[in-house]
């Protein structure tokens, strides 16, 4: 085989990092530019927010519509975060994989260490704030939260930025500059899949 031949193995990426941090902000972001990838859709039995939109934002399910997916074997993973359960339906990923096209998963930590588990191909990026000020400050003020809520998040948040040795790559999030963070990632999904392709091959994670 000609190891400098071009190589278009989609990729599975999980953006992943505390509540507040900006994963939705970098995806909207990628989004407006137009990264060609597919963006799963999660589900999740959290009330909807204002503006939020079924189907685009997350499939808005019940408890018992929820579990009858768990029970279907419909999640590639699911946990419970914050309160409320989230999961991410297999096949529309697993059909984009077939397809050739790379897979960007928004999880929370505990769906991080199960794609992790299940697809070790994966590639984990943990989105760090620039200080855990800066991240309380975003939380709080974004207003969807009760202040209970906002307590669980802000506290989980401590824990959870113990993981991010566990991922692939740490990506700070920058103050008022989401596009540069966005590059930085495309830059991140480039270079592991070229490196992937000519130096270290994988496993495909099309064939599940
Ligand atoms: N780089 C940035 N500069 C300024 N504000 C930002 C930046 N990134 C995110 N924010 C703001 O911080 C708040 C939290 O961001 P966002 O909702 O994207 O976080 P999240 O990680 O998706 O949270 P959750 O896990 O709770 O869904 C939002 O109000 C958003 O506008
Ligand atoms: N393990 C999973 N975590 C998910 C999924 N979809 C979203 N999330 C994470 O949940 C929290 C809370 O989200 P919010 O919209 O209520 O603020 C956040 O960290 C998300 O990334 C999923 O399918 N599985």
């Amino acid at each position: 085989m000609d190891s400098n031949l071009p190589c278009n193995k989609p990729l599975l990426v999980v953006l992943s990092g505390p509540s507040g941090v900006g994963k939705d902000t970098v995806l909207q972001k990628m989004r407006e530019m137009q990264i060609p990838m597919h963006y799963a859709i999660t589900a999740t039995t959290r009330p909807k927010r204002p503006g939020e939109i079924d189907g685009y934002h997350y499939y808005f399910l019940s408890v018992e519509e929820f579990k009858k997916k768990i029970e279907q074997g419909e999640f590639l993973e699911y946990a419970n975060v914050y309160g409320n359960w989230y999961g991410s339906p297999k096949s529309p990923v697993i059909r984009a994989l077939k397809e050739g096209k790379d897979v960007l998963l928004k999880l929370d930590v505990q769906g991080a260490r199960s794609v992790r588990k299940d697809f070790p191909e994966a590639l984990l990026l943990f989105l760090a704030p620039p200080s855990i000020e800066w991240l309380k400050y975003h939380l709080r003020a974004r207003k969807t939260e009760t202040p209970e809520k906002l307590r669980a998040r802000e506290e989980a948040a401590l824990e959870e930025l113990k993981a991010a040795d566990e991922f692939d790559y740490v990506v700070l999030n920058r103050d008022n500059d989401v596009e540069s963070v966005v590059r930085e990632i495309v830059e991140i999904i480039n270079r592991e899949k070229s490196s992937r392709c000519l130096g270290r091959p994988q496993e495909s994670s099309v064939s599940r």
